[in-house]
């Protein structure tokens, strides 16, 4: 049997934002992740893409429902707990590449390995693995600013595959990009996914990409649909 990443349950989450009341954003959301699966989630804007995100990567509380990473119970755990989970389990990429400006992109993917306990040495060898798997090996020495858009990107899927989290979540992580770079850094992310094992989600308004992944769900007034 294959082993369930993520498993949401039930999850129910409104906004309240006073007059003239609340946004209901989900309404009884389930979905499984197996082990190595790759599933988009494709939304019209304002859907609730980010809030579900947010609730599986323990950012964000439901009203109601379960969360499960790999077999545990979130819903009751405490916040120290939540947190570490979170930080172990759990790889975030965004639309904008969020690296540290004064960093290179080595230190960038070396940083939260060191601060997670790995040696500098085991933690260098690592980033070093994964640059190269996107392509950015050349760039290593590079800060962020000397970096194009899609080379700035890879880098951030490095950064949050530095840990070998067991799943990825990620918001439109080449939203930001033109659609020629948007596809290559796209296949990077696949590469890197599918050579490291991981189980991601990954958010897209970009139909084209949610074909090249295993599974593709739709949110659409607070429901997930299977495509
Ligand atoms: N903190 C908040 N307070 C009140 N309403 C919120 C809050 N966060 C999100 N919302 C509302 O909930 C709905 C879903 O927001 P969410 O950011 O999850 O959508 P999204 O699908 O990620 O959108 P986009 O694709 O445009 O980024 C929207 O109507 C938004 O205005």
């Amino acid at each position: 049997m294959s082993e369930t990443v993520l498993k949401l349950s039930g999850i129910e989450k409104a906004y309240k934002r006073g007059l003239p009341g609340e946004v209901h954003v989900l309404r009884g959301v389930d979905l499984e992740i197996a082990r190595g699966e790759v599933t988009a989630l494709v939304a019209p804007s304002g859907a609730g893409k980010s809030t579900l995100l947010h609730i599986a990567g323990l950012l964000d509380q439901p009203d109601s429902g379960r969360v499960e990473i790999a077999g545990e119970p979130m819903q009751d755990a405490a916040d120290r707990h939540r947190t570490r989970v979170r930080r172990g389990a759990v790889g975030f990429v965004y639309q904008f590449h969020h690296l540290l400006p004064e960093f290179t992109a080595l230190e960038n993917v070396v940083l939260p390995q060191l601060a997670d306990g790995t040696p500098r040495r085991a933690a260098e060898t690592r980033a070093k693995e994964l640059l190269d798997i996107v392509g950015v090996l050349p760039r290593a020495d590079h800060r962020p600013a000397a970096l194009s858009g899609g080379e700035q990107q890879r880098v951030a899927f490095c950064r949050a595959m530095a840990n070998t989290p067991k799943l990825l979540l990620a918001d439109e992580p080449t939203g930001n990009l033109d659609p020629e770079t948007s596809d290559r850094v796209f296949a990077a992310l696949m590469t890197l996914v599918r050579e490291t094992g991981l189980s991601a989600l990954i958010a897209t308004h970009n139909l084209e990409l949610a074909a090249r992944m295993d599974r593709r769900l739709h949110l659409e007034t607070g429901h997930l649909r299977e495509a």
